[in-house]
């Protein structure tokens, strides 16, 4: 089956369009001051306004307070917020309630006991994205290019529809696809020229991979 694709780090209307005419799914926007990809709420609403309908749109935030959360559903309006920090589950279910948004939790993933976490947010977010833990010295729990272990995911339970991130780009992207079997892929830096610059070419490259892919004809 096709995967889910999400790009993510969107910051121009430039890109954003590349991204939606190629077929993105999910298109995605960072607010996280300390991000080069970091949006204030009124572009970002701008962006999502851009969208109408094309793809799902997607606020990627990390351990957000009650007034930014209502901002972003009252402002931005997106169909998602994607939770990149340490948010319980509790709070994941909170966050929905309050704003009637789907919910993407982000966990972050070394070894095999990190898929522990899994369980206890199953059922509560409506998706559950499996990224790199942030490397040593990186101010940004996401969006750093690095990949780990995708044979770690053999284990998983193969009814648990994930998204999978970090690092995938233009020449792994065939084997996260047939290593993990995700149900959908998110992609940041392997689609940018420079830490937060998106770039046409590079999203063009990376959805000709996928066209490869789909057509069974991978590189
Ligand atoms: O992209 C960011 O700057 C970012 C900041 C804070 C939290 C998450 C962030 N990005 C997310 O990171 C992953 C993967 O990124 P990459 O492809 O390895 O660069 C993706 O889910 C982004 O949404």
């Amino acid at each position: 089956m096709k995967p889910d694709v999400k790009i993510c780090g969107l910051s121009t209307p430039e890109t954003l369009d590349a991204a939606l005419s190629r077929g993105a799914s999910h298109v995605g926007f960072v607010h996280f001051a300390k991000s080069p990809r970091h949006l204030d709420v009124e572009p970002m609403a701008a962006l999502v306004r851009r969208v109408a309908g094309r793809a799902e749109t997607v606020i990627v935030t990390v351990d957000p307070d009650d007034d930014l959360i209502a901002r972003f559903a009252g402002e931005v309006r997106p169909d998602w917020l994607q939770l990149h920090g340490r948010e319980t589950p509790e709070r994941v279910a909170e966050v929905k309630a309050r704003t009637g948004l789907k919910v993407m939790k982000a966990l972050p993933v070394a070894e095999a006991a990190d898929l522990e976490a899994i369980a206890a947010y199953r059922g509560v977010a409506d998706r559950i994205l499996l990224d790199s833990k942030r490397p040593k010295g990186s101010d940004l729990p996401g969006g750093n290019g690095v990949s780990f272990d995708w044979r770690l995911l053999a284990v998983l339970d193969p009814g648990l529809a994930y998204m999978l991130s970090g690092g995938i780009d233009a020449d792994n992207v065939a084997e996260a696809l047939r290593v993990a079997r995700p149900a959908g892929i998110d992609v940041s830096s392997g689609v940018e020229s420079a830490p937060g610059v998106k770039d046409v070419r590079r999203i063009d490259t990376f959805f000709d991979a996928l066209d490869r892919i789909a057509a069974g004809t991978p590189a």
